[in-house]
């Protein structure tokens, strides 16, 4: 069943399979806010304090961040798919899964901040346990493009000091909190406050462990992965998430930094992220 629903005041759809697995995704920049798997509970991390409409960016589910991450450019930080509405473009159920397609198109304001013509494509899936997450960008105009992107997935933790993440042992990293650059070196690995590291050409499946038991992830098309966890500091700085509100999230990001996307003219890039409760 596919319905529109109401979530931060913002429409949405709600997609729900007949094995009782359920999504919901915002149209306020295509995110997709709840995932449930069947017979499970939530595992995606929304901030209470999450506010969406035009130009905010919503605190929580799995923000699309293109065409550029981070301040690596000139556009706003994170780029501008987050705040804008995207149009839902179909949903259908088949052989057990429900997919939706949410689409984002070059208009006046984008070109205003980024002169490039473009079709972004976000769609999800879900079936049983598991949840697909692909975004495609196609290069609709005559002159190439190049960008950086990521699905900012927040992860729901009981508490991230007792979470463990492993998957990138011997994956060379930059720390963005010092700037430096090295390798992973423990495997799992543990949380204690603040961590915000670019992993490049992370190419092992991940797996995160909470007391909601075991996540599995895996990416293609993107090459990188992003841990952040704003920890206690931050996140008493920032407005739309509680105090505590750290301890029950973890982005394990799905990205494309290191080497930009190069698209020429016809051509289309595609990248996913898949999780398995
Ligand atoms: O607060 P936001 O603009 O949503 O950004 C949240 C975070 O996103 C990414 O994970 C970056 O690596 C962090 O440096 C940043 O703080």
């Amino acid at each position: 069943m596919i319905e529109p629903v109401q979530v931060l005041g913002q429409p949405a759809m709600r997609l729900r399979g007949s094995d009782g697995a359920q999504a919901t995704v915002l149209l306020h920049g295509g995110q997709i806010v709840s995932w449930i798997p069947a017979g499970d509970i939530e595992r995606l991390y929304l901030s209470p304090q999450a506010v969406a409409g035009p130009g905010q960016a919503v605190r929580g589910g799995i923000p699309v961040i293109f065409p550029q991450f981070e301040r690596r450019g000139t556009l706003p930080r994170h780029g501008f798919a987050r705040t804008m509405a995207w149009q839902w473009v179909e949903g259908h159920q088949r052989a057990g899964a429900v997919t939706g397609v949410l689409r984002l198109t070059d208009d006046e304001t984008t070109r205003a901040l980024w002169p490039h013509r473009f079709e972004a494509e976000l769609s999800l899936s879900l079936s049983g346990l598991r949840l697909d997450v692909e975004l495609a960008v196609d290069n609709t105009g005559d002159a190439p493009f190049s960008f950086t992107a990521a699905l900012h997935t927040y992860l729901r933790c009981d508490d991230v000091l007792r979470a463990r993440l492993s998957g990138l042992y011997g994956t060379r990293y930059v720390d963005s909190l010092t700037g430096q650059e090295q390798r992973q070196e423990i495997d799992p690995q543990g949380f204690v406050g603040e961590i915000d590291r670019i992993y490049f050409d992370a190419r092992e499946p991940l797996s995160l462990s909470t007391a909601f038991g075991r996540m599995r992830i895996e990416q293609e098309g993107f090459d990188d992965v992003v841990v952040w966890n704003p920890g206690p500091q931050k996140a008493a700085a920032l407005a739309d998430l509680s105090d505590d509100g750290w301890l029950e999230m973890l982005c394990v990001e799905a990205a494309c930094i290191g080497r930009p996307v190069k698209l020429a003219p016809g051509s289309e890039w595609v990248g996913r992220q898949a999780f398995e409760a």
